[in-house]
């Protein structure tokens, strides 16, 4: 649906994009992470036929950006950072509006889904961030596109904001359609995504389905939590057991460091057979968080 090939963008003397490229797959949901001033606006714009780039290849919906003659042509949705709309306009009004006036039915359907039946009457000036965004996904979907490009969709909301714009944003992959959205909110691509594109100071970190990313950042540490204590000499024999690299015990909770994952068996079995209850065992995860920090500290 999309593919861009050493993007740049330069203001004056200064490169917002250094060299971006990205793979964005029909029928998927692409978080395009980065911190503030990274360049993911900068991307999105170009992407939506709405900034030009100085260099690199960009092909959106099987057409060539840099040869747009009007960002229309482009038949996407794009949800821009801070959506605008005529204040004193009803939500139904500006749906109505902004489909030209054609497709009713449409609208009343997106006013449905979108959660703003009941608003429908009301002036979008007195709604709240979140109906604000609600409508703003909308209206981006107003003419039926197949690829929608959502900048920020949730960063400035509450999290029952949050949750009901990635909601809709998981019900239009539902739909069928190809959603590329920009967020430094890490855990709302861990809920959603399927594939993360990482940007910083206008540069492609990496670009990995997000299944992967976790698999391979995966640590071999198991954290246990016992319904009950366990005593010192069940304790260091569990440290002795084969493939247990360490353990450590902190308020109820055991932290067992294994050499690989398949020292679970050993682990359970051992639990079992010294009949440890256990509230939970779970290996650990790096969050999308660490790898950020990381990847952005270590540059
Ligand atoms: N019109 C412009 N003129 C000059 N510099 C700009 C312009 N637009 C963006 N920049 C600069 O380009 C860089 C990338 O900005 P961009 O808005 O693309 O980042 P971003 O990742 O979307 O940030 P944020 O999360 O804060 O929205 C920043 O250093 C920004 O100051």
């Amino acid at each position: 649906m999309i593919t861009v090939k050493g993007l740049q963008k330069k203001f004056k003397n200064f490169y917002a994009l250094k060299n971006v490229d990205m793979h964005v797959k029909k029928g998927e949901i692409y978080g395009f992470i980065g911190p503030n001033g990274s360049g993911k606006t900068s991307t999105m714009n170009i992407l939506a036929g709405l900034s030009r780039p100085a260099q690199g290849e960009c092909t959106v919906n099987g057409l060539d950006v840099t040869k747009l003659t009007h960002p229309g042509d482009l038949k996407i949705g794009y949800l821009p950072e801070d959506p605008k709309f005529y204040p004193w306009m009803t939500a139904h009004e500006t749906l109505d509006y902004l489909s030209g006036g054609r497709n009713t039915g449409h609208t009343g359907e997106i006013l449905r889904w979108t959660g703003l039946l009941d608003a429908r009457n009301r002036r979008v000036g007195g709604f709240s961030r979140g109906m604000k965004q609600r409508l703003g996904i909308g209206a981006a979907l107003i003419r039926n596109p197949e690829l929608l490009i959502l900048d920020e969709p949730s960063s400035a909301l509450d999290p029952e904001g949050r949750s009901e714009v990635l909601r809709l944003i998981k019900d239009l992959k539902g739909m069928g359609k190809t959603i590329l959205f920009s967020t430094h909110i890490l855990d709302d691509v861990e809920r959603v995504c399927d594939t993360v594109g990482m940007i910083d100071a206008g540069q492609m970190m990496f670009e990995k389905p997000l299944r992967q990313l976790q698999k391979e950042n995966t640590q071999p540490i198991f954290d246990i939590i016992p319904a009950h204590s366990v005593e010192s000499n069940i304790l260091n024999a569990l440290e002795r057991l084969t493939g247990v690299v360490s353990l450590t015990k902190s308020e109820g909770s055991l932290t067992v460091k294994v050499a690989d994952n398949t020292v679970s068996v050993s682990v359970m079995r051992f639990l079992t057979d010294h009949e440890i209850v256990i509230e939970s065992f779970s290996l650990r995860k790096t969050r999308l968080e660490d790898l950020f920090l990381h990847g952005v500290n270590t540059k």
